[in-house]
């Protein structure tokens, strides 16, 4: 059974539209790429997928479930805006996290804190925006959650270190789970994709394996999309 599943997900805002009659699947197992401009719906897809918003119509289901209690434990969100309060230094939030979810792997974030060289003294307030970016990063991903929903993970990272994140936080989780990475920044994702959705203005423009497009139409996801865009409406 697919793990996010979207049939005809539809949101408005008012009378403006966000998402429009999406249907999509990721399976199990793999990390798809949710790739489209600002404003193209994809916070808009992820906060559905938490139960953070209500579809105006259509279905979303979490490993055959509606969002809710029993998908949260399912489900590790990175939302695309911090939630961690200011004053909360790096031990202190460990313990938070330890508290809330019972799946956090303590060892496995103290031991990505350590290799990226984060102080255990360090407040929130008091890091940089890639810093930040890095610590919740590592926290969303300690846990031994099915699927990962990270809306715009590592924006802030400088380009040389996002590499190292993103191969960092791949060998640390659970080969078994999903991932779904929204982002603009094709180019340093899209070695580690195994799928890619480009949506615009709400719309799905195509869902297809990296794999898929490489071998029929011979360039890079990257390619693909400066094109795909270059042209749509
Ligand atoms: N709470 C809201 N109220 C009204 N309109 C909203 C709200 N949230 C999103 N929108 C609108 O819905 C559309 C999709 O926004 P969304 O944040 O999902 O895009 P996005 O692809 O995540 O963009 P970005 O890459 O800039 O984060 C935009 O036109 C946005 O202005």
């Amino acid at each position: 059974m697919a793990i996010l599943e979207c049939r005809e997900l539809t949101k408005y805002f008012d009378s403006s539209l966000a998402l429009d009659h999406v249907s999509l699947t990721v399976e199990p197992g793999r990390i798809v790429g949710l790739l489209g401009p600002n404003g193209s719906g994809k916070s808009t897809l992820i906060k559905l997928a938490n139960g953070l918003l209500v579809p105006s119509s259509g279905v979303v289901t979490i490993d055959g479930h509606a969002p809710g209690p029993e998908t949260k434990e399912l489900v590790s969100y990175l939302p695309e805006r911090t939630y961690l309060s200011g004053w909360m230094n790096v031990v202190q939030l460990l313990d938070f996290f330890c508290d809330f979810y019972p799946d956090f792997d303590r060892d496995a974030a103290e031991h990505m804190l350590t290799a990226l060289e984060i102080s255990p003294k360090l407040r929130i307030r008091q890091m940089s925006k890639g810093t930040r970016e890095k610590v919740q990063l590592i926290l969303v991903m300690s846990r031994r959650a099915r699927l990962y929903l990270l809306d715009e993970p590592i924006g802030g990272v400088d380009p040389a270190t996002r590499d190292y994140i993103i191969h960092t936080i791949l060998s640390n989780y659970n080969e078994n789970a999903s991932l779904v990475i929204s982002t603009h920044l094709i180019a340093d994702v899209e070695n580690v994709l195994d799928d890619v959705i480009f949506i615009n203005k709400g719309r799905i423009l195509l869902q297809q394996s990296v794999d898929q497009i490489r071998q029929e139409k011979g360039c890079s996801v990257d390619e693909l999309f400066r094109e795909v865009f270059r042209y749509a409406e």
